[in-house]
């Protein structure tokens, strides 16, 4: 049998397949055509509407001037000294200010009135269906420290979700007042080894006191959270190998840098990102270690005060506990947020009374009412007493002055509208920064008389955190713009509303016991090699926490 072949005129076989070839590349062309147009209008509308949101900001509020075309004002944001660049732009332009971060705006508020709103604590609607922490890629870095998963945590995981809900409310109880107290005991046990490893190096040797108080707050949560001990004092004089502190520290700065350039992780020729790393793993070990330990002593009974038993007694809507790998980045997350926080302040406050003779006579005759001052007649004073921290008005005074005065977390925080607010009087376009710089908040000459002195004496007066307005015309002005007004604070070294510092209560123990106990034991003397306080203001470096570039070196100087 032949075969049929097409009478001649009539599209032969491959012809066909031919046309079918066109009108396939024809559809797929036009679905592509399609789906570009629709890409390309729904990117113009977004950049429109980006447009649109930038001219409403620039309308409402004044701008400095912008590094860059692209970047616009992200290279200030992002320079080492930001938190002073903040201050300084808040003193020229005043309370409200207008930035772009790249793609991002970003509004600055100073003003007390206001900032209740951005905090949550008086917003109508109320609360997390409007802001949020700005969460995104860049804070993600952190989690690729505090697990090896890159699971999220306490710190970066968005307000409304499950995890951070669940794990906020666990916890929070692990710092109430009757658990955080049961931890004394290893705040002194640590605070007691330091002050040997200090009196072992004597007066003559500067010390680094931001790097002896981070290795004690490490210690402290270590021992109080989680019933651990890493023996970093041990290694204060000299460093040993597999130092849990250098890992925290280390790893930390790495994190630092990569939020300011991520590109550093696509950087492995260099050295120093190969350190980083290095540190960044070692910490992921040691606190998978840690877990594993922690597990290993059995389910924590209902009456365990610490953070890592509240963390392993979790459970969600169904039932089931917290993954390893969640338990894993919430354990260092403890770590990552309060070892240098806590550090800096005792280095700072250290620091200042060292340069003003006046207050460490004050504070050390407040000592001395308590019997806990080392004199000529009393080498061994009483052993510091928990109802002692707050016995210390003068001392206590100090540290908050400090705080204010070297805000660890100077650069700020931030929170993003998830839709369009009204911010008082302002329109705040959905995604929206806005952003409190704690330090141009801290040293406002409208909201404080003297900014630049350390006066302790002001923490005296009740409720000196919060603003008053100076007159009651302004107070009812105040109240004018903004009926809902809560008051303001003007003081917010650990943030503040849903998401300030859930470890504030620990911080708070550790740091005046520490202080109080080094100053009972040393009066501090600034080292040659610092520079003066030109040389502190100079070296400052703020990152995530503002810090001392090379440390804070510091004499020891015995009382007796
Ligand atoms: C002087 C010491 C400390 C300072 C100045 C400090 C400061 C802060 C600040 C400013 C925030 C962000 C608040 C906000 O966005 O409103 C924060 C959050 C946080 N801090 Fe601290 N902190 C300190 C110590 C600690 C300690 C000791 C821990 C735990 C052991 C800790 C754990 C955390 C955690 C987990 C968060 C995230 C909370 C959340 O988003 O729900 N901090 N801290």
């Amino acid at each position: 049998m032949g075969t049929a072949s097409a009478p001649a005129g009539w599209p032969t076989g491959s012809d066909r397949i031919k046309q079918d070839y066109v009108y396939a590349i024809a559809v797929v062309s036009s679905l592509f055509a399609i789906l570009f147009a629709r890409y390309v209008a729904r990117y113009m509308q977004a950049y429109i509407t980006w447009v649109q949101a930038g001219r409403l900001l620039s309308k409402q509020f004044p701008s400095p001037p912008s590094d860059s075309l692209i970047m616009g004002h992200a290279p200030s944001m992002q320079s080492p000294r930001n938190h002073r660049w903040l201050s300084d732009i808040h003193k020229q332009l005043g309370p409200l200010i207008y930035i772009r971060l790249a793609h991002n705006h970003c509004v600055l508020i100073t003003d007390p009135n206001l900032l209740p709103r951005i905090f949550d604590r008086a917003l109508y609607p109320p609360t997390s269906n409007v802001l949020d922490r700005p969460v995104d890629e860049m804070i993600k870095i952190i989690d690729l420290m505090t697990s090896d998963s890159g699971h999220s945590n306490l710190l970066t995981a968005k307000t409304g979700s499950q995890l951070w809900r669940l794990v906020r409310k666990g916890v929070a109880p692990a710092f109430n007042p009757q658990n955080i107290r049961q931890g004394f005991v290893y705040v002194l046990e640590a605070d007691y080894q330091l002050i040997e490893v200090l009196k072992g190096i004597g007066p003559e040797r500067a010390v680094d006191m931001d790097d002896a108080a981070q290795r004690t707050s490490l210690e402290v949560i270590g021992r109080v959270g989680f019933g651990k001990t890493f023996g970093c004092l041990e290694s204060l004089d000299h460093p040993a190998e597999g130092d849990a502190f250098k890992m925290v520290a280390v790893g930390l700065e790495e994190v630092a840098k990569r939020l300011s350039n991520p590109l550093r992780a696509y950087m492995p020729w260099n050295e120093e990102v190969r350190k980083g790393d290095r540190a960044m793993k070692s910490f992921q070990h040691l606190i998978r270690t840690l877990l594993k330990e922690v597990k290993a002593r059995g389910l924590p009974s209902e009456d365990d005060p610490t953070i890592a038993g509240h963390l392993l007694r979790l459970r969600d809507q169904s039932g089931q506990p917290l993954s390893d790998d969640a338990l894993h980045a919430e354990f260092s997350v403890m770590f990552i947020a309060g070892t240098d926080t806590t550090g800096h302040t005792i280095a700072n406050t250290l620091y200042l009374i060292s340069q003003h003779p006046d207050a460490d006579r004050k504070i050390a005759e407040e000592l001395d009412s308590l019997d806990l001052l080392v004199t000529r007649t009393r080498r061994a004073p009483r052993q510091l007493q928990y109802a002692d921290l707050s016995r210390m008005p003068y001392l206590s005074g100090a540290i908050r002055e400090s705080m204010r005065m070297m805000a660890v977390v100077g650069s700020g925080v931030g929170r993003v509208a998830k839709q369009e607010m009204q911010l008082g009087p302002y329109t705040i376009p959905k995604g929206t920064i806005l952003w409190a710089p704690i330090q141009a908040i801290h040293s406002s000459p409208a909201l404080w008389d003297q900014p630049d002195a350390f006066i302790p004496e002001r923490w005296m007066e009740d409720d000196a955190e919060f603003w008053k307005p100076s007159n009651a015309s302004a107070a009812d002005t105040a109240k004018a713009n903004d009926a809902e007004a809560v008051r303001g604070r003007r003081y917010l070294p650990f943030g503040d509303g849903m998401r300030s510092c859930v470890g504030q209560s620990l911080a708070k123990m550790n740091y005046t016991a520490t202080v109080a106990l080094l100053l009972s034991h040393f009066s501090f003397r600034l080292a040659d090699r610092m520079g003066g306080p030109e040389g502190v203001q100079a070296a400052e470096v703020s990152r995530i926490a503002v810090a001392p570039r090379n440390g804070m070196w510091l004499h020891a100087v015995p009382r007796a």
